[in-house]
């Protein structure tokens, strides 16, 4: 008999997932809007899909509600078939709850008739499943109001418990912060996502915002132009990315372009491994601005080269900016007049034309075939 931690562990592998995407693909008067789209979310899990406007991120949540015909591929939730080739239920059918950056509550219904709407069963288990959530989202009391009562950070806590109510397998979210007040919406995000994991759902939420994505998600699924480009935990997706765009979706990047030869290509901040590329290739090397180090102590005397960081190279200070966590630098390089921009936690404010040294982590620097 196998180990009790080796049953345990493929009974874990033998579970579906609760939502299984495989080769969605959608076209618009022939234009590919989603293309072979496959993803995975388990029960309690949050998948951010995140990418720029445009990009079929809309439409693959629509394809999953059953709102929108997929031209091809499957879609399964708890290992059934809710769409493919046998299969495409009406979206009341498919156990999702929705809810979008418009929640429209309903005007004439009061908090708690809002919530009860798609609710079925008698009334004493309705009230109860009511006043459950409204407490979970921290509105007990409020079932009696009215929608146009309430705050808007508080109308979106309702139309949460509406769509949470019948306790949907499988919650779609699409844009679900993007009407709220800024100072509201960080609190708002967390106290969504402690509920969300508490009823167990799993949710797939699309944004175009990566700090959003990074807050809220356990995995981020990077959307481009139809396709998911890269997918991962935040923390891999924003230190690792997979070419240079996926790289500059999350922040601004700093591009420095050199051609290899035997697996090294010389720049003004010194060599850098570049393996895997042809000799005369054009390789772009990126660097996001917190990892462009400023040599404070030398006033742009040296240069002296150290081991880790390369080569440095000097620039004049065109322009700084304070941003209230980080300064922001903007450097003309000398070598070749181009702008880098480098970003310094707390105040540092140096006047326009002073000369610094800059130095590149080698640890921290992302090689890219040129583009
Ligand atoms: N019913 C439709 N008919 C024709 N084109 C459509 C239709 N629905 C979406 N599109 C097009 O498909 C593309 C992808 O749209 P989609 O709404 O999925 O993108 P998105 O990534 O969600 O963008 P956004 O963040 O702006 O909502 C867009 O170019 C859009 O104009």
């Amino acid at each position: 008999m196998p180990p009790a931690s080796e049953t345990a562990a493929s009974a874990l592998l033998d579970t579906p997932h609760r939502l299984e995407v495989t080769g969605l693909t959608r076209a618009f008067a022939a234009r590919a809007v989603v293309s072979d789209v496959s993803l995975q979310v388990a029960a309690g899990q949050v998948t951010c899909l995140l990418g720029p406007s445009g990009c079929g991120k809309s439409t693959t949540l629509r394809m999953i509600a059953g709102v929108e015909t997929p031209d091809n591929g499957r879609i399964q939730i708890d290992g059934h078939d809710v769409f493919g080739p046998s299969a495409n239920l009406p979206p009341e059918a498919r156990g999702v709850g929705l809810m979008f950056q418009d929640f429209a509550l309903f005007p004439h219904l009061t908090v708690a008739g809002n919530v009860a709407f798609g609710l079925a069963g008698d009334k004493a288990a309705k009230m109860r499943r009511v006043d459950e959530l409204l407490e979970k989202v921290n509105l007990s009391g409020f079932g009696v109001k009215h929608p146009h009562e309430l705050s808007g950070g508080e109308q979106q806590r309702v139309a949460l418990a509406r769509a949470l109510a019948p306790r949907p397998r499988v919650m779609l979210m699409d844009e679900p912060f993007s009407g709220l007040d800024n100072r509201l919406r960080d609190g708002i995000r967390d106290a969504t996502l402690a509920v969300l994991k508490a009823e167990g759902a799993a949710v797939l939420l699309v944004t175009h915002e990566p700090e959003e994505a990074m807050r809220m998600a356990d995995e981020i699924a990077l959307m481009r132009d139809g396709r998911i480009v890269q997918r991962g935990a935040p923390y891999n997706v924003y230190n690792a990315p997979v070419d240079r765009a996926a790289a500059a979706f999350f922040s601004d990047i700093n591009v420095i372009r050199g051609i290899s030869k035997g697996a090294l290509t010389e720049t003004p901040f010194g060599a850098f491994l570049t393996p895997g590329h042809l000799d005369g290739a054009e390789v772009d090397i990126v660097i996001r601005p917190q990892h462009l180090k400023i040599d404070f102590d030398r006033a742009g005397r040296g240069p002296y080269p150290t081991m880790s960081e390369g080569t440095p190279a000097r620039g004049t200070v065109l322009r700084a900016r304070y941003l209230g966590h980080a300064s922001l630098v903007e450097f003309r390089m000398d070598f070749d007049g181009s702008v880098l921009t480098a970003s310094v936690p707390g105040v540092f404010l140096p006047k326009a034309d002073t000369p610094l040294w800059l130095m590149i982590r080698r640890d921290r620097c992302y090689v890219f075939p040129a583009c």
